[in-house]
């Protein structure tokens, strides 16, 4: 356990996000790494894309939406970092675009509202990244995919069958970004104890919504006490933060800047490990053997494969395991509700 702490804590893109903000300096590999971002004009798309494109990591930036990408795509090639970006709009620059990505990002998809909960978002974002995962089987299929749109819970199982339908799926391959609950739990322990927030790492497991969401806050680093009135409101706060944005924009949409800095975090780190560094671990939302559901969240090992090996739950206690339970429950449903779409609605 002391390793995995050790690990997290090391987690090489938020180092890198840190270091980014007060140099260029971080060096790579000499693989030329090629990023595509689907969903490069929206809310999380655009800061993301300008995060990427501060990157080192980063040799070309591409852009897909399907709207505005033209514009975006001109301002971002100004700025005098290395990554050279391209853009394309529309679906028919649909497979122009993913053309040589090694990493694909896709944060594309209607947000929430206020009253509405994730799985709400289905019927419309259940498609889009059908559509984007079809495109990326047949034109990058060995791409790392990893997923932002919403239900993740859902929208990864999705990517899997079709991946699994044009005989190209690797569990290695495709991952629901759960980072933005890990950068929440991090920050809203480090408040509450006084301690330092960069040195912070709480794991969260399970899924992306509500109860499925399970912070492991036995598992703290440093270690911390809790007691159990803080314990449960920690655990309340960490699995409705989403909502507590979508509430404070009123309407505006859900969080769009955190959650650029985590999905960056999360692709540096993946780069990184692409690159051959070791002993690169972040949690992620993936196709699980020998845990409860087909698919959850933990630790993962990340290596120039992608995920390399998960790294479990860990040692949990009642509390933590009773929170397990309860979102097992919700993530079957969801994980049912991918898979039926892909063999019984989508036909594409
Ligand atoms: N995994 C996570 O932790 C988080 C996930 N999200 C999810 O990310 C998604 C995007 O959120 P925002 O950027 O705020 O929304 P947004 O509405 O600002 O941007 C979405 C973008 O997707 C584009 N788009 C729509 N259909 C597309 C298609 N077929 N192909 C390519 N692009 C397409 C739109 O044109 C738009 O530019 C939502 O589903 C949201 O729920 C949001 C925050 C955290
Ligand atoms: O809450 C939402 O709808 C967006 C999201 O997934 C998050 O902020 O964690």
């Amino acid at each position: 356990m002391e390793a995995l702490k050790t690990c997290l804590l090391k987690s090489s893109g938020r180092n890198l996000l840190i270091s980014l903000n007060r140099q260029f300096s971080v060096s790579s590999s000499n693989n030329a790494n090629k990023v595509a971002v689907m969903g490069a004009s929206g809310g999380i798309g655009q800061p993301l894309s300008l995060l990427l494109k501060q990157s080192p990591l980063v040799d070309h930036l591409s852009l897909y939406d399907i709207q505005h990408t033209k514009g975006v795509g001109a301002d971002l090639s100004h700025i005098e970092t290395k990554a050279k970006v391209q853009a394309f709009v529309g679906q028919e620059q649909l497979h122009d675009s993913l053309a040589g990505a090694n990493v694909v990002v896709i944060p594309a998809g209607v947000p929430r509202k206020p009253g509405m909960t994730r799985d709400d978002l289905f019927n419309v974002n259940a498609t889009i990244v059908a559509d984007i995962a079809t495109a990326i089987a047949k034109v990058c299929p060995e791409a790392l995919v990893c997923i932002i749109s919403n239900p993740v819970n859902s929208t990864v199982p999705i990517a899997s069958e079709i991946m699994k339908k044009h005989g190209v799926f690797s569990p290695r391959r495709i991952l629901g970004v759960t980072t933005l609950d890990i950068v929440r739990a991090n920050t809203f322990v480090a408040e509450l104890k006084g301690l330092d927030v960069t040195k912070t790492s709480v794991p969260v497991v399970g899924g992306h919504s509500g109860n499925t969401i399970v912070p492991l806050l036995s598992q703290v680093s440093p270690t911390v006490q809790f007691t159990q009135e803080e314990l449960e409101a920690l655990t309340k706060r960490i699995q409705n933060a989403g909502t507590e944005v979508v509430e404070a924009k009123a309407g505006a949409g859900s969080a769009t800047l955190s959650m650029a800095y985590a999905g960056a975090r999360f692709a540096f780190s993946l780069l990184e490990a692409l690159n051959g560094k070791q002993g690169v671990v972040e949690c992620g939302y993936v196709a699980a053997e020998g845990l409860e559901t087909s698919y959850f969240a933990t630790p993962l090992l990340f290596g120039r494969q992608g995920v390399e090996k998960s790294l479990g739950v860990g040692k949990i206690t009642d509390f933590e395991q009773k929170l397990i339970q309860v979102a097992v429950k919700e993530l079957k449903a969801n994980i049912e509700k991918g898979v039926k779409f892909v063999n019984e609605v989508y036909n594409k």
